[in-house]
């Protein structure tokens, strides 16, 4: 596993990049996340899946600080969110659900500015540019102005922004919506390779089963509540389910969405 100068010393591998703790959130009256515990290992892809209204955006908004955790405890790689944030959230990357980038900037402008935020000089910023778009054919568009890429190719940018840093955690809020299917399935591989050849952790949110692959770890959230976690083909088991589509109604209640026909649903 590669370790980013910016992070220091490499953490204890057993450690979990993400660890929820018994966090519980309300709006007002309304409870949004109930007593929620989960971890996300080092170097695991771990789809978070809920439907609409489920809490995952209220999760997020809680591991990026947006809101503080009043209930419970959230740390990463061991460094607890509320006691000591700056080293928690300098491990830590985010692709928001909306769009975020400059549209009349250019792309590399986009991506060193991000990085200057984090500390990274711009020679060293053109360096990882490089790196993570090493077989890319955006690499030889970074000159342009990001309003003349597709929102495929924008999603694909603001995730290359998330790496930038070398965090060890990215957090990705339902990064597919309104992207057509080529799109998404690029984007997902290039997240899945990521995964793998940086040894970072991805906590993926989703309510579309077909973006879970049979080596995912999953998440499932419901109604604010942690319904089932662990490897694909252990939740299907202990459901007695024919597929994690399956399993997933059966945990739920509710019809599991796939965005093609051909999903693992
Ligand atoms: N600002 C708010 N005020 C009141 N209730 C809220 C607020 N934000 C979210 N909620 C409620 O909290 C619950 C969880 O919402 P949340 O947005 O976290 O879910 P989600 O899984 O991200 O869903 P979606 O995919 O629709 O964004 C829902 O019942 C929602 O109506």
């Amino acid at each position: 596993m590669q370790d980013g100068k910016l992070n220091g010393p490499h953490p204890a591998d057993d450690l979990p990049a993400l660890a929820v703790e018994r966090v519980s959130h309300s709006y007002g009256q309304r409870k949004a996340l109930n007593d929620v515990s989960f971890t996300v290992p080092q170097g695991s892809f771990t789809a978070l899946l809920g439907p609409n209204g489920a809490g995952k955006s209220t999760l997020f908004s809680l591991i990026t600080r947006l809101f503080n955790v009043r209930h419970g405890a959230i740390r990463i790689l061991g460094f607890d969110l509320s006691k000591d944030p700056g080293e928690a959230l300098r491990r830590l990357g985010v692709v928001f659900q909306a769009r975020t980038l400059d549209l009349d900037l250019s792309i590399s402008q986009n991506l060193i500015y991000h990085a200057a935020l984090h500390g990274l000089p711009a020679s060293a910023a053109k360096t990882r540019i490089g790196e993570i778009l090493a077989t890319s054919e955006l690499r030889s568009r970074l000159k342009e102005k990001a309003r003349n890429l597709s929102g495929g190719q924008l999603r694909s940018i603001e995730i290359v922004r998330a790496f930038m840093h070398r965090p060890r955690l990215i957090l990705l809020d339902e990064p597919t919506v309104g992207l057509d299917v080529r799109s998404r399935a690029a984007i997902l591989s290039e997240v899945r390779r990521l995964v793998h050849e940086e040894g970072v952790s991805v906590l993926w949110a989703t309510h579309l089963i077909d973006e879970i692959d049979a080596g995912d770890r999953v998440v499932v959230l419901h109604q604010g509540e942690v319904l089932a976690e662990g490897f694909v083909p252990d939740i299907v088991a202990a459901q007695g389910a024919r597929s994690i589509g399956d399993a997933f109604t059966r945990l739920t209640g509710v019809r599991a969405k796939a965005a093609q026909p051909e999903g693992v649903a």
